[in-house]
């Protein structure tokens, strides 16, 4: 760790110091019901939530690995077929924006109009959508950082066939690694497989999940601040303070302790 990362980590300690309180962690069954219930009763869109979505990922990202850091490095944006996927082809569009240079891995490309427009807003802004995965030395040489948006709160163990080369590639890869809500090939309440990829960032989306008990990765976040207070109360959920206007917020691990 050199002396940046020493302060980086330090700061965001003593900064979930003052801001959390005992966040709890939601099951599968759980985080999908609330989901549903955001749909249903509050009438949000999807569009609406992976937007704030994949944007507080984008924040978390630039916090833990700011753009100067990459240097001339690539952000190889790994993207699933369900919403995870979808939120990972938002937070590579902000990315673009923080000045990073995204290139997006999308191995099953959903027919959806959301996941077109989506897809089409990135190459519009000159952001690769590549389907074949680059050789694990390619991706050593050329990316300074991994996002992984392949699969969030509806995976079920264990990966298919087709998902197993980009599961390898990032369990051997050496290139830091930033997970979008659940680590993808972990099960959601469970946690990692024997041979799981081991992110540095995980940002939980809405609450933390159960797998993120055995989370011992450099940084937590949480995103997605859209959860109005009557739903956050109905779920016990105890939520932290977002600082200010952030759109995320860190979490350290021993805050989100008991309460289930
Ligand atoms: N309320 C919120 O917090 C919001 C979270 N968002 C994000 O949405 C995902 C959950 O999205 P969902 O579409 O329900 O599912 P996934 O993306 O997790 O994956 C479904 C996708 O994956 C395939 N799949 C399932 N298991 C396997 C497997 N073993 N091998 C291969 N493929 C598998 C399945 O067939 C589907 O195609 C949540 O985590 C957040 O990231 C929203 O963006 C906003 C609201
Ligand atoms: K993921």
């Amino acid at each position: 760790m050199n002396l940046l990362q020493i302060l980086r980590t330090v700061h965001n300690r003593s900064f979930s110091t003052s801001y959390t309180k005992m966040v709890r962690y939601l099951g599968q069954q759980e985080a999908q019901s609330i989901d549903i219930e955001l749909f249903n009763e509050y009438s949000f869109s999807v569009d609406q939530l992976m937007e704030l979505a994949g944007l507080s990922c984008a924040v978390a990202i630039e916090k833990c690995y700011p753009q100067s850091e990459l240097g001339n490095k690539s952000v190889m944006v790994c993207v699933g077929p369900g919403n995870n996927g979808g939120d990972g082809l938002v937070c590579a569009r902000h990315l673009k924006l923080f000045n990073y240079k995204p290139i997006v891995y999308y191995p099953k490309r959903s027919e959806r109009q959301l996941y077109n427009n989506l897809t089409k807003q990135c190459t519009l802004m000159n952001i690769p959508v590549i389907q074949s995965l680059p050789e694990n030395s390619t991706v050593e040489c050329e990316f300074g950082l991994i996002v992984d948006a392949l699969f969030g709160f509806s995976f079920k163990p264990p990966v298919r066939e087709e998902f197993i080369p980009i599961i390898k590639l990032m369990r051997e890869t050496k290139v830091p690694i930033a997970s979008i809500d659940i680590p993808s090939g972990w099960d959601v309440e469970t946690g990692p497989p024997e041979d799981g990829i081991k992110p540095d960032l995980l940002i939980s989306l809405t609450a933390p999940k159960l797998c993120a008990k055995l989370y011992t990765g450099k940084y937590h976040y949480l995103g997605g601040r859209f959860v109005p207070p009557r739903l956050e109360e109905k779920y016990n959920l105890d939520l932290p303070k977002y600082p200010g206007t952030e759109c995320c917020v860190s979490i350290a691990q021993k805050q989100c302790a008991a309460k289930q």
